[in-house]
């Protein structure tokens, strides 16, 4: 069967069984993204454990109609008072600074899916590995990944009901828009609030509480859209990394994205090559599942640097889903962050 937003949402609706109760019907199905084999969506409007116990039938459901990966956001649950999130933006003249950072750099995709929010997460641990202070804002409204990926979901407190305190995970001072949700929030998901809400976690959230921060690296959203456009108008930036895999129609969405950055004036910092080669565990033979070298030629035919390539490997996304990054370990993947890290530190961006 097709794979698009309407098979989804059928699938879905018989999912749970009970016609009457499906979550289509019941309208807790949000934010519904279906794009080359990727379906996200975020499920919220009911108390947080009914949602979490429907949520493995709905990924089976959705994963019987092929998708290869699917991603279901259920807001956290909230504790205590939280921080009110989600406002109109406060009108500002010209790009402001993030306080208490000394660069700021967002990492970008074209397409969704080719491992943006895996080389921040991995890239911001190898930098803090290096000594540095790294802070991490996953900016990704539409599949905050980043609670996973770094193994800490919790509201974060708000002790005067305005300053964020951002938490702390595998050394890394960590922001998402994740841990804001709540089931009464989705209007974030829109315009103006969402230009409100990116100006909160730049602005209210305590970036230097364990002192400056030598790099806030933003995990964006992928594609062109409105948090791109909010940040590079309303941030000072020292530029913008792009991610992308060999596959050209990867490439495609890329360059869509450095023309992005370029009209909005926001230097691109370069480009890195994600699921590169491939390395059978078994027999040691290297595959290029998705070509090869693809992004090198790109940025040299658009006077890019290359920053680096990064392997295709099965590790890479065990420990993602885990929650500890495999930059935090040992081994080829870890070695090969900690390059791409020694690198940008040597090139001044961080
Ligand atoms: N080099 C890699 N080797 C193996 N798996 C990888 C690699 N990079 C990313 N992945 C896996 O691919 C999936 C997508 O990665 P990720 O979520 O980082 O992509 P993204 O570009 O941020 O996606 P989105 O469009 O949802 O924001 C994840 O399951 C991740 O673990």
């Amino acid at each position: 069967m097709a794979l698009n937003k309407e098979t989804v949402l059928e699938a879905l609706k018989k999912a749970v069984g009970d016609s009457g109760q499906d979550p289509v019907s019941r309208n807790l199905v949000h934010a519904l993204a279906v794009e080359a084999g990727v379906v996200r969506f975020v499920l919220e409007g009911a108390p947080a454990a009914e949602l979490q116990a429907m949520r493995p039938a709905l990924e089976r459901a959705v994963r019987a109609l092929g998708a290869e990966q699917v991603t279901i956001v259920v807001p956290a649950a909230s504790g205590s008072e939280p921080p009110k999130f989600g406002k109109h933006p406060t009108p500002q003249a010209g790009p402001t600074r993030v306080e208490g950072v000394r660069h700021v750099i967002a990492v970008g995709s074209g397409k969704g899916g080719v491992g943006k929010s895996t080389v921040s997460a991995n890239l911001a641990v190898a930098l803090s590995r290096l000594g540095k202070k790294v802070g991490l804002l996953d900016a990704d409204i539409y599949g905050p990944s980043q609670p996973r990926m770094m193994g800490i979901n919790r509201r974060p407190a708000s002790p005067d009901g305005q300053t964020i305190i951002p938490l702390e995970s595998h050394g890394v001072t960590l922001m998402s828009v994740g841990f804001m949700l709540r089931e009464d929030e989705a209007v974030i998901w829109r315009g103006p609030m969402l230009m409100g809400a990116m100006q909160q976690m730049l602005n209210q959230v305590d970036w230097d509480i364990h002192g400056p921060l030598d790099v806030l690296i933003i995990d964006l959203p992928p594609g062109t859209g409105d948090v791109q456009l909010s940040l590079c108008q309303k941030t000072e930036l020292d530029g913008a990394i792009i991610v992308s895999t060999p596959q050209d129609v990867a490439l495609l969405d890329a360059r869509k994205a450095i023309d992005m950055f370029r009209r909005l004036k926001t230097p691109v910092l370069g480009l890195i090559e994600n699921m590169s080669t491939y390395i059978c565990p078994n027999c040691g033979h290297e595959a290029h599942l998705f070509g090869h070298g693809g992004v090198e030629a790109e940025a040299k035919a658009l006077d890019l640097p290359f920053l680096g390539a990064l392997p295709l490997d099965l590790d890479v996304r065990l420990a993602g889903d885990a929650g500890t990054p495999i930059a935090a370990g040992e081994g080829p993947a870890a070695g090969a962050y900690a390059k791409l890290a020694q690198d940008l530190i040597a090139r001044g961006l961080v």
